[in-house]
């Protein structure tokens, strides 16, 4: 069996607006699976579902339907299995970027003294050894993002789940954490699915993208470009970069071209 198993998931949300009560479906029959140390892209148009599904993997979000097994485990909320990481970290402003790490450790009970060492080890990973002590107001939208990333990692996730994580940066710290995280995951092996709008990220980062359209799976196209691979800036002129994601970029208008048509 997979590490991650999602099987056939739906979900439908009943909004009351005005009085009247209408149903959304924003997932219906979503299937796919990650094998251990993938990394899995979803991308699609905006409101096609893609968060709702990270939720749901997570435990945020209870579906309406099917299932997702974890290491298998069957997904009924949130655990120590999966970790999370959002557009924006929020972190406890009155601790400081170690503190903030060593707060889901604190939750699984460990002592003050593992988690400290276990907290300042996932801050050098992520190249932060050096701001440990500084508070969040202290730090860069790339560096709390980086304490984000090493929360989520801290806890020893089967699987971590990336909701547009650099969404928020600009440019070039952006492809910064891309290979950042490209690193870390050659070296901890970490199974990520990874939500985001950017193309290149994509295809540089997965080993596979989902493209959802509607609330369904459109398609899944194979990346598999060789590990380990270079920067961004270097695959660009990578014709198999290039044409990997021409196909991408082309079938994402497919979609939206159809959606548009319907909605007309
Ligand atoms: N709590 C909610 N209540 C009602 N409808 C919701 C709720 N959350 C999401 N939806 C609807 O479900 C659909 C999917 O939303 P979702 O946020 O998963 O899309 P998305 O692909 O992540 O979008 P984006 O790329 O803009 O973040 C949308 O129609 C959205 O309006």
């Amino acid at each position: 069996m997979a590490l991650v198993e999602i099987q056939n998931v739906s979900k439908t949300f009943r909004t009351k607006v005005a009085g009247n009560t209408r149903d959304v479906h924003a997932l219906s029959g979503v299937s796919f699976s990650l094998e251990r140390g993938e990394i899995v892209a979803i991308t699609g148009a905006s409101g096609c579902g893609k968060t709702t599904m990270l939720r749901i993997i997570m435990g945020l979000e209870k579906a309406s339907g099917g299932s997702v097994i974890v290491n298998g485990n069957q997904v009924s909320g949130c655990g120590y299995d999966r970790g999370m990481v959002f557009q924006h970290s929020e972190l406890l402003p009155w601790r400081n970027a170690v503190q903030n790490v060593a707060f889901g450790l604190e939750l699984k009970g460990m002592d003050k003294q593992t988690r400290d060492v276990e907290a300042r080890r996932y801050l050098e990973l992520v190249g932060l050894g050096h701001a440990a002590d500084r508070l969040p107001h202290q730090l860069s939208g790339g560096m709390k993002q980086r304490v984000g990333i090493a929360r989520a990692l801290a806890i020893g996730p089967d699987v971590l789940l990336m909701d547009e994580p650099f969404g928020a940066l600009d440019a070039q710290t952006r492809e910064g954490l891309q290979n950042e995280l490209m690193a870390i995951q050659a070296q901890t092996q970490q199974t990520i699915i990874l939500v985001t709008h950017d193309l290149d990220e994509a295809v540089l980062l997965a080993d596979r993208v989902v493209v959802m359209s509607q609330g369904r799976v459109a398609e899944t196209l194979e990346m598999r470009l060789p590990r380990p691979r270079p920067s961004l800036a270097a695959l660009r002129g990578n014709p198999e970069f290039g044409e990997k994601r021409l196909r991408l970029w082309e079938l994402l208008k497919n979609e939206m071209d159809a959606d548009a048509r319907k909605a007309a």
